[in-house]
């Protein structure tokens, strides 16, 4: 569709250019605009005065041109002289009566287009405003076909009334009326975007509303469905009843049921994602961005390509990941009998009957859900799970009473051989492979095997937390792995904080590919709680320069401004630069937090509350989850929690405001909490080999020169322009003063990138500026006021400073 909208308007332009090449002299331009904006003034009083004094001059008007302008005794009222009343004759008059206004309009936009100033799409306007001249003109015609006879003057002109007096006899006034009533509606169509989704909205009010109920109720099905971590129990397969009488029968048979699961679960997310397109079609911003193609673009430019630097770049491979799944021993049906048989006992022990008990074997653990007797109260069944716990001899035992949104009791029984689930089982699943998500993860399966997956757009910043041998840090390696096998190092970078030195340093091979990093700073992944300071605020300086950047192009998410970027429409020269995400993993939070306090959480917090927008990502991991650790600014802005096994009741509800993580079986068994949702999930396991595998795969292979530079923070203190000499400039303070006016934009980064040179110069070049008066203090992070506001009062001010 863009493709071909671009060649006609490619054509057209190389024609323009062929056939009046002296349009490109500016001079002449400036002159043929100026005179045409004179044109349309002058008509317009012309027009204006043949209003009021066109009956005074008629007699005059009806003489021939020559006579009119030779004779010199003869005088008309009009402000514009013989010429304008004798120009108003002829175009509105014998023309397009009211109308001919329209002209002046047309003359304006086109002055000024010579001008260089386009006041509005100039091609479209054109073509609007003749079209709507003709029917205005045969409306009026119609509309004052009575009244103009008498008139000095043809309200929809001479050419509207002959017009509508000759289309009246051909198909009648209400056949007329049809014709400019549909005509006058396709204009509006064509020419608002907004007038054809009104008027559809008009046509398709109830349609709509019936599509907005079954997608409403679409949704709470697949809400239901994460909530409980279990499918349907009416329609899903994977869920075996187990009768009170014909227990063996409905529990075997699992294998057939399985891939029949797949195979519903792989139709309904094919459904959704059909209609996802749809909806997609259906939106009128799409539109306007295929306008902007066509307006802005410049000529013979392909798309940029971000990942074209490093073009041949291979995603790693499964193959260098293990089947640890190999050895999975599977749930016996021995061992599904005697567990529900445990339960329904223990439950008639204390009075509680049951209708129905149905199994869903997971990775880890097998829900038994239960439909009690009419009559039951739930609590009384939820006071039961230590009771449950002992008469099943298990440990990690947990009662969902009730599952939300499904009528039944959970009991979550963790199995006597737990399955490992492989990362590669993970990766290789068609959610994953076919996922269109921006930053997809895979952590792991659900208890109805389904792959979990999240887009961490979405989430967007997760705090992880677990106590020590639990598997947070197999997790951690598993969104990252997740992360590296569907992202090219240019639309991805990671910030790797790692206090302990040990986990995540097996990841600092990637540098040149995969790593953003402070300048000056020698390794790429940060160990030293200073240095973490100052990375946190140099992101959060990335941050706010990011949002410059989307606010300067009228972007409201990265994924919008790098879409504009990418069909260049934003200028590079203007600062405008692909921005990739950029996801920062802080291991250990809990050391960074007692050693840096407040110096620590407040830009932690200021980036978890503002950067989501600008594709800057947070992912912090804990052993301690403690209030003191997890304060409530933190908790307040990381709303995706994630849960290993925790020690005590108090730090589940810490994490995860419910208890819960103090009784999962630990071994990658998590709770993820994603706003009301909570989903029990075994994490994918990857074992230290297979991550040291999937890095030497990528730095192996040509990198980046360096790894993507993080802006550098400069602290207040140190940026104060105190002892600068104005004497000893330096030789790019005259260059980097335009540059600093021209943008109207006083940042550091802005010199730097400009004149390609280190931040520190950049920085001393700023204080300069400050000390000559070019921009205002610094403040912060952000970027300075620029005190001067036009080239010419710049050149005074260095003329003088020389
Ligand atoms: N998803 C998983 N599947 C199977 N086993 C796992 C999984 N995750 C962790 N384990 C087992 O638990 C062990 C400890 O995991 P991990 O190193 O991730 O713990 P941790 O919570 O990071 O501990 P620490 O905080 O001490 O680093 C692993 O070596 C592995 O044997």
């Amino acid at each position: 569709m863009v493709l071909k909208a671009k060649k006609p308007g490619k054509t057209s332009r190389k024609k323009r250019k062929k056939s009046i090449p002296f349009f490109k002299n500016e001079k002449f331009r400036f002159i043929a605009g100026i005179l045409v904006l004179l044109i349309s003034a002058y008509l317009l009083v012309a027009f204006v005065s043949f209003i009021f004094y066109g009956g005074a001059d008629q007699s005059k008007l009806d003489l021939p041109w020559k006579d009119l302008v030779l004779e010199s005794d003869i005088k008309v009222q009009n402000k514009a002289g013989k010429t304008g009343a004798w120009l108003s004759e002829v175009i509105i008059n014998r023309g397009f009566g009211f109308s001919s206004f329209l002209f002046i309009y047309l003359l304006l936009v086109t002055g000024f287009k010579i001008l260089g100033r386009n006041l509005v799409k100039y091609r479209r306007s054109l073509v609007f405003s003749t079209l709507l001249i003709v029917w205005l003109s045969l409306t009026l015609g119609l509309a004052f076909s009575k009244t103009d006879a008498g008139s000095f003057m043809y309200a929809g002109g001479r050419y509207g009334f002959i017009l509508s007096n000759w289309l009246s006899a051909l198909i009648g006034k209400t056949g007329v009326i049809l014709f400019l009533f549909i005509s006058g509606l396709s204009l509006l169509i064509f020419r608002f975007d907004s007038a054809y989704s009104l008027i559809k909205r008009l046509f398709r009010k109830k349609p709509e509303k019936e599509e907005a109920e079954v997608e409403a109720s679409t949704s709470a099905e697949n809400s239901d469905q994460k909530t409980n971590g279990v499918d349907n129990i009416e329609d899903d397969s994977i869920s075996k009843v187990i009768d009170e009488d014909d227990v063996v029968k409905a529990i075997f048979e699992p294998d057939a049921e399985v891939k029949e699961a797949d195979d519903v679960q792989r139709k309904s997310s094919g459904d959704s994602k059909n209609k996802d397109e749809e909806d997609l079609e259906l939106t009128i911003q799409q539109k306007k961005e295929e306008e902007a193609l066509e307006n802005y673009r410049p000529e013979k430019m392909e798309d940029y390509d971000p990942t074209l630097e490093l073009s041949k770049f291979k995603f790693p491979t499964l193959e260098l990941l293990e089947d640890h799944a190999a050895g999975n021993a599977e749930v016996s049906n021995e061992e599904l009998l005697a567990n529900k048989n445990k339960i329904v006992e223990t439950l008639r022990h204390y009075k509680i009957e049951i209708t129905k008990i149905r199994a869903t074997i997971g990775p880890t653990i097998t829900l038994y859900e239960i439909v009690p007797a009419p009559g039951i109260r739930i609590a009384k069944i939820k006071n039961l799970e230590d009771d449950i716990a002992l008469s099943l001899a298990a440990l990690g035992i947990r009662i969902i009473a009730p599952i939300p949104g499904r009528g039944t009791i959970g009991i979550e029984v963790p199995n006597q051989h737990p399955e490992i689930v492989s990362m590669r089982s993970i990766l290789s699943s068609r959610k994953f492979q076919e996922s269109n998500a921006e930053l997809p993860i895979a952590l792991g399966k659900t208890i109805s095997n389904e792959t979990y997956m999240f887009d961490l757009t979405k989430m967007p910043h997760i705090l992880v937390a677990g106590a020590t041998g639990q598997g947070k840090s197999v997790g951690i390696n598993v969104v990252i792995t997740s992360l590296l096998y569907k992202k090219h190092p240019s639309q991805l970078k990671f910030v790797f904080v790692d206090p302990k030195k040990v986990e995540l340093n097996l990841y600092s091979v990637l540098e040149k590919h995969y790593l953003a990093k402070l300048p000056n700073e020698e390794e790429p992944v940060i160990t030293d709680i200073q240095k973490v300071k100052h990375t946190l605020n140099s992101i959060n300086v990335e941050m706010d320069q990011r949002y410059d950047l989307l606010k300067k192009a009228h972007a409201r998410n990265i994924k919008e401004y790098n879409k504009k970027f990418v069909s260049r429409n934003l200028n590079p020269e203007k600062g405008h630069r692909f921005l990739p995400y950029i996801v920062m993993v802080i291991d250990e939070f809990a050391d960074l937090i007692m050693t840096a306090g407040k110096e620590i959480e407040l830009p932690i917090a200021r980036i978890a509350q503002l950067a989501r927008a600008v594709g800057i990502h947070m992912i912090i991991a804990t052993q301690r989850p403690s209030t003191n650790i997890i304060t409530g600014v933190i908790k307040a802005n990381f709303p995706a929690r994630i849960a290993f096994k925790v020690a005590s009741m108090i730090d589940s509800r810490t994490i995860l405001d419910t208890p819960g993580a103090n009784q999962l079986i630990g071994k990658g068994d998590m709770l993820i909490a994603s706003g009301s949702e909570m989903t029990r999930v075994q994490c994918a396991f990857v074992d230290t080999p297979e991550v040291e595998k999937i890095c030497s795969f990528i730095s192996e292979q040509q990198g980046f020169s360096t790894a993507f530079m993080l802006p550098e923070y400069v602290e207040e203190e140190e940026a104060g322009p105190g002892e600068v000499d104005l004497n000893n400039r330096d030789e790019l303070f005259e260059d980097a003063a335009r540059i600093v006016v021209i943008n109207q934009m006083g940042s550091t980064s802005m010199i730097q990138r400009k004149f390609s040179i280190g931040y520190n110069r950049a920085g001393r070049i700023m204080d300069q500026l400050e000390a000559a008066g070019v921009v205002g203090g610094s403040e912060g992070s952000k970027a300075r006021q620029v005190l001067i506001q036009d080239e010419y009062t710049l050149e005074q001010l260095l003329n003088s400073l020389n």
